[in-house]
């Protein structure tokens, strides 16, 4: 079953799409001072604009999006799962553009753990369940993620204590397995934030 479907997109997504191609387009160039001067004017207006349209989180539309990738995210590497057996496995691919270079090819290794967060947030948050945080989550760089490539991932949860859920994750390059995860999710008690 695919979960996030960017084939009919709202007008919100599509601005979010939109915004994830222009950082991907931003960070591979090297715009001369003209450009420079034309993109500062441009995005200090579209700041001051947006800022006269500020709303409170729950009425924002930016990463609440569940029909499109990344749940509209566009600082988060791309992602769309392919199987979806919450709360017990995803599966899917991800990839990981030029925004997120860290250097020689390589994606910055902090954006990694950000993946493996969010997977395991679909898995320890899918419907039905109580909300729960992160309270740890560790990553193992086998290989380096080469930026551009296409990836695929395995989240699955290992075993579940009372208010605690182990999770687990595996991203790869083909055969490759680049990067492994670990994490604990702690279901939240009443009151907490
Ligand atoms: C509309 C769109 C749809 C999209 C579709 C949904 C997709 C969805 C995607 C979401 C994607 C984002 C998901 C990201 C999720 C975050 O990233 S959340 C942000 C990062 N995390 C945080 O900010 C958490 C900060 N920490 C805390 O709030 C608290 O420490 C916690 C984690 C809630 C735990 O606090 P607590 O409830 O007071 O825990 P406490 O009672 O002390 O401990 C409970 C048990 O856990 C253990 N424990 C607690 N912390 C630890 C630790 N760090 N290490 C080891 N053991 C620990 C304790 O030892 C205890 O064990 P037992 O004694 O029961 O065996």
């Amino acid at each position: 079953m695919t979960v996030n479907v960017e084939a009919s997109l709202t007008q919100h997504d599509a601005v979010v799409t939109g915004l994830r191609d222009f950082l991907d387009a931003l960070a591979s160039a090297a715009p001369d001072e003209r450009s420079s001067q034309r993109l500062l004017h441009d995005l200090a207006q579209w700041t001051e604009d947006l800022r006269q349209d500020a709303v409170e989180e729950s009425h924002r539309h930016y990463g609440r999006s569940p029909t499109l990738a990344t749940a509209g995210q566009a600082t988060t590497p791309w992602y769309v799962v392919d199987e979806a057996a919450p709360p017990e496995r995803l599966a899917g691919r991800a990839s990981f553009s030029n925004f997120f270079l860290g250097g020689r090819g390589a994606a910055h290794g902090g954006t990694i753990p950000l993946l493996f967060d969010e997977l395991f947030g679909w898995l320890a948050n899918s419907e039905g369940m109580p909300p729960s945080r992160t309270a740890y989550l560790t990553t193992n760089y086998r290989s380096v993620v080469r930026v551009g490539r296409p990836m695929t991932f395995t989240a699955w949860t290992d075993r579940v204590e009372g208010r605690k859920r182990f999770l687990r994750a595996e991203l790869r390059d083909g055969d490759t397995v680049c990067a492994e995860s670990e994490a604990l999710f702690v279901t939240l008690r009443a009151g907490q934030p």
